[in-house]
């Protein structure tokens, strides 16, 4: 930014926030200059230069502050009707529960630590609440977990996945999750634990769908059990907007797998409404044997902006960018690779068209389920896809398989096996039989199984 881009002062009382909204080509760089602030629950250190580009969001004050922002904004103002003290009040009920989880580890005994699940209509605010929840959790000294249950936006890793992280330090106020999949790329402490999905929305799929939260719900137990202070913490969980829930088919099996207690309703009455009479008659049905659903209904901030699909397209690009690159302030190089058709297998799980049975032999029945794996030709068409690295075992023949949702058995390793990390496809060069992809770390990617997602990114300068 020059350094001649015209600085303006904000005063903010307390209780007030300052809403932003910066476009991709514009950026602003923040400053706190008196009192205290935050952006979704996080600190802002006094003096540092905070600098945002296509991102909306708001800096809140409990005590009042003063606040210098130089650059370009498409809008900016303050606003002092917020739903914050609502979302204290989660917190509070939140943090009390995993005080009491606390005390009954120290005497022995399992303590029920708070498993929140976040739902509402698209843009009404759930990312940011979580956000904001973790990160009042963290500052009191806590590790919840995190668990993304929106394959739509690349907010831990790459979009079209299912993740899971322990949250460990106060989100990054300019990267947010991003922070995570930067420092941990391909198995160090403290990865998340990811899952191929291969589409945005769950409902695509959810068979599969369901499976991989069995999945994620599976590895965050085996988690809590090694580590109490975890256990005591809790999850907070995260998922694709909504337009109707009467249609969903993945909410209630995320409820029951991931044994949330505290269902959070944000920004619409009549999804609230459904769900409280749906969990109500759970709980009167599962009375002694599942910990009862308490499902509360929050206002949404009136600061959330709708996004356009041109919008969320660039967001993903800047997030899957990061990914690969890292962030702004941390860029790192990518690795391109040369991988020879021969040296990797390429599996989809779910087919995306069903072949009508007039197309087969006669006498020949086949079965397609949602969690069919099939061994995919490379070809044109994986220009610029995102495939998942696994520890997967080579299938032989076509690999056709499939395995249902709560199985234990995982059709031979495939089906919800996690992704070890991601590579994008940069050209696919069918004369020489071999892809050039970029990966965030060096190294060949002999042997592996990939995993095929519908996800593309495109890359540009
Ligand atoms: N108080 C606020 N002031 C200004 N912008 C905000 C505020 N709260 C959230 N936003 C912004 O509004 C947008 C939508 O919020 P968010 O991503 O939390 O919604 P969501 O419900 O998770 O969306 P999705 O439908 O993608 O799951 C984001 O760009 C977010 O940064």
């Amino acid at each position: 930014m020059s350094s001649t881009a015209a600085t303006k002062e904000w005063v903010l009382n307390a209780g007030e926030e300052l809403r932003f909204e910066v476009d991709f080509r514009q950026t602003i760089e923040l400053r706190l200059k008196s009192g205290c602030a935050e952006y979704f629950g996080a600190e802002l250190g006094r003096e540092a230069t905070y600098v945002f580009s296509g991102e909306n969001g708001a800096i809140f004050t409990w005590q009042g502050c003063t606040l210098a922002v130089a650059g370009e904004c498409s809008s900016a103002y303050v606003a002092g009707e917020t739903p914050m003290d609502s979302y204290i009040n989660v917190h509070m009920a939140a943090q009390q529960l995993r005080m009491a989880a606390h005390q009954a580890q120290e005497l022995g005994e399992k303590g029920e630590a708070p498993r929140i699940m976040i739902v509402g209509p698209e843009d009404s605010g759930k990312t940011s609440l979580a956000r904001l929840l973790l990160n009042y959790a963290v500052r009191q000294g806590e590790t919840p977990v995190f668990v993304d249950l929106d394959p739509t936006d690349a907010t831990v890793t790459v979009p079209g996945t299912v993740s899971a992280i322990p949250v460990t330090k106060t989100l990054d106020i300019e990267s947010g999750f991003m922070d995570y999949a930067m420092s941990s790329s391909y198995g160090q402490p403290e990865t998340p634990l990811v899952w191929q999905f291969g589409h945005d929305d769950p409902g695509t799929n959810p068979s599969l769908f369901n499976i991989l939260v069995d999945r994620a719900a599976q590895a965050i137990n085996r988690r809590m059990g090694a580590d109490a202070r975890v256990a005591g913490a809790g999850i907070v969980v995260d998922t694709r907007g909504l337009s109707d829930i009467s249609k969903d088919q993945v909410t209630m099996h995320a409820i029951e797998a991931l044994g949330i207690n505290i269902l959070l309703v944000i920004g619409n009455e009549r999804m609230y409404s459904l769900l409280d009479g749906r969990l109500t008659e759970r709980n009167e049905s599962m009375r002694g044997e599942a910990p009862p659903v308490s499902v509360v209904k929050l206002a949404r901030s009136g600061g959330t902006v709708d996004r356009s699909a041109l919008y969320r397209q660039q967001l993903n690009a800047k997030v899957v960018r990061q990914y690969f690159y890292g962030t702004g302030r941390e860029e790192v190089s990518s690795f391109s690779t040369v991988v020879n058709f021969d040296d990797i297998q390429i599996l989809r799980v779910g087919e995306d068209v069903v072949a009508p049975s007039s197309t087969l032999p006669l006498g020949e029945d086949r079965k397609v389920t949602d969690t069919t794996v099939a061994v995919v030709e490379p070809d044109e068409s994986l220009m610029h896809s995102i495939l998942a690295v696994t520890d997967a075992p080579r299938q032989q023949g076509d690999g056709s398989m499939s395995v249902d949702a709560g199985d234990a058995g995982d059709a031979d390793g495939v089906v919800g096996i996690q992704a070890i990390g991601f590579v994008s496809v940069s050209k696919v060069e069918m004369e020489r039989q071999r892809l050039i992809i970029v990966s965030p770390v060096p190294g060949r990617l002999q042997k592996h199984v990939l995993l095929y997602g519908n996800t593309k990114w495109v890359e540009t300068s």
